[in-house]
C-alpha cells in the first residue's frame, strides 16, 4: 500500500500541529457564535474529526456528501448532492471543512447553495490547497498547507476510493492510476 506513495509531503506531525493551530484559531473566532461544522463528505472525514476534538467551543457537527470526480483525477465540474444536511442552517455560523481545494468547483458550488439557506456567516476551513489548479475563486479563512500540483492520497483523501486510511498525505506514483 505504502509502495504506492511516490513521496511523503505531510507527516502525521505536521499535520497534527497544524490541526491544533487551525482549531485554536477557530475557538478564538468563533466564539460566544452558534458554530455549525460541516464536514465534506468523504474526503474531509478524517480531518474534522481531528479538528472538532481540538476545538474549546460549543459547537454542532453535520456532513455534506458530494461529489465531483468519481473514479477519475481530474474533476468534471459536475457537482452531486448524496447527502444534505439534516437540519436548518439559518441564523447559524457555519464552518465547511474541507481536505483539499483543487479547482473550486466543489466549494463554489456548495457555498453558493448553502448561502441560500439563510446562514449568518460561512467560512471555510481546508486542510489542503493546491493555488495553481484553480478554476473558481473561493475565500478561504483557514487554509493547512498550500501544496504543489500533485496528486495527493491519504488523511481522507482517496484516488479511486483507495489510500483514505495513510496516516499522512503522500504523492501518489504514477504507475498506481495509469
Ligand atoms: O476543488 P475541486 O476541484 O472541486 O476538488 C476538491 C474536492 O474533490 C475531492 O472530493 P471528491 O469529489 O473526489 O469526493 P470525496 O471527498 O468523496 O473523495 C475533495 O475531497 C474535495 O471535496
Ligand atoms: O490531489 C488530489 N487527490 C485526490 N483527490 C483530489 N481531488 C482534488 N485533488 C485531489
Ligand atoms: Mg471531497
Amino acid at each position: 500500500m505504502y509502495n504506492d506513495v511516490k513521496e511523503v509531503l505531510l507527516s502525521e506531525e505536521q499535520i497534527a500541529d497544524k490541526v491544533l493551530e487551525l482549531a485554536q484559531l477557530i475557538s478564538e473566532d468563533f466564539a460566544g457564535k452558534p458554530l455549525m461544522v460541516i464536514g465534506v463528505l468523504k474526503g474531509a472525514n478524517v480531518f474534522v474529526a481531528d479538528l472538532i476534538r481540538k476545538i474549546s467551543i460549543p459547537l454542532e457537527l453535520d456532513f455534506m456528501a458530494i461529489s465531483s470526480y468519481g473514479t477519475s483525477t481530474q474533476s468534471s465540474g459536475i457537482v452531486k448532492i448524496l447527502k444534505d444536511l439534516d437540519k436548518d442552517i439559518k441564523g447559524l455560523h457555519v464552518l465547511v471543512v474541507e481536505d483539499i481545494i483543487d479547482t473550486g468547483l466543489t466549494l463554489s458550488y456548495l457555498t453558493e447553495n448553502l448561502r441560500s439557506r439563510g446562514a449568518a456567516a460561512i467560512e471555510i476551513c481546508t486542510l489542503l490547497d493546491k493555488p495553481e489548479r484553480r478554476k473558481a475563486h473561493i475565500d478561504v479563512k483557514y487554509k493547512g498547507f498550500n501544496i504543489p500540483d500533485e496528486f495527493v492520497v491519504g488523511y481522507g483523501i482517496d484516488y479511486a476510493e483507495k489510500y483514505r486510511h495513510l496516516p499522512f498525505v503522500g504523492i501518489l506514483k504514477e504507475e498506481a492510476y495509469q
